[in-house]
């Protein structure tokens, strides 16, 4: 079977003052399903850059993206946001003021989700990332960062897309609940066969990923940290 994401000779730039400015230069990565990736990088290499051509919020100068080897141009840029990428921010996104329930609910009906029962479903979402019934009922605001995140991890999991990519998702957290939060991403990659892409700057997470994409200076170095992984 072919990857499920694969960027080919992406480029991008910047034009500042009349100067481009080369943020990525020719870089080509594919991402399977089943593995836990980190991107890693020093601060403006790319990291964000990188994760926003991948998840169609942007689209590269040079070079295209393919999932399951089609241009994602061709599927549609919001169709394929809204149906084959899940995107978990640092900031949690959430909508402060529903609960995490409807937080849930909202995210499937936007996404024209196919799920009959969609309570049940957002419920059994919810439990899985470990919010339970009375959390999910409280309004997001009353949660703690940790639950925050986890409640947007279930929505990001509640249109069933099977690639899953996160900017720095446990960067407003403790290191405990970072841990917590790494341990769901990686069981959805290791136990349910998600494709998960995190953007991190913390080495110690990018150590318990799969395969490790590092950017530098517009260039890319892609490092298995497990000898059956194919990179
Ligand atoms: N709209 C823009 N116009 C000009 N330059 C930009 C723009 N957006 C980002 N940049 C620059 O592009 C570079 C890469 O940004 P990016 O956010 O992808 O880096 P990053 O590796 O995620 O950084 P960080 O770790 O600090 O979040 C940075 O130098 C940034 O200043």
């Amino acid at each position: 079977m072919g990857s499920l994401l694969e960027l080919q000779n992406i480029s991008y730039w910047y034009k500042h003052e009349n100067k481009k400015v080369d943020i990525l230069k020719n870089i080509s990565v594919s991402f399977d399903r089943g593995i836990f990736y980190t991107i890693i990088g020093p601060s403006g290499s790319g990291k964000t850059t990188f994760l926003a051509l991948a998840s169609a919020l942007d689209v590269p100068k040079d070079g295209s993206v393919l999932y399951e080897g089609k241009d994602i141009k061709k599927i549609g840029l919001s169709k394929f946001r809204n149906k084959y990428v899940s995107i978990v921010f640092q900031a949690y996104n959430l909508l402060p003021y529903m609960t995490a329930l409807q937080n849930v609910t909202t995210a499937m009906e936007i996404t024209g989700s196919s799920h009959k029962n969609k309570k049940e479903y957002a419920l059994e979402m919810l439990a899985k990332v470990g919010i339970s019934a009375d959390q999910a009922r409280q309004k997001v605001l009353t949660l703690s960062g940790g639950q925050q995140q986890r409640v947007s991890i279930a929505r990001a999991l509640c249109c069933d897309a099977e690639l899953i990519v996160a900017d720095e998702p446990t960067g407003n957290l403790d290191e405990t609940t970072a841990q917590e939060i790494v341990g769901i991403l990686q069981a959805l990659a290791h136990n349910e066969g998600k494709s998960v892409i995190v953007v991190t700057h913390d080495q110690n997470i990018a150590q318990q990923s799969d395969v490790v994409v590092k950017l530098s200076k517009g260039s890319f170095t892609v490092t298995a940290n497990k000898e059956a992984v194919h990179v």
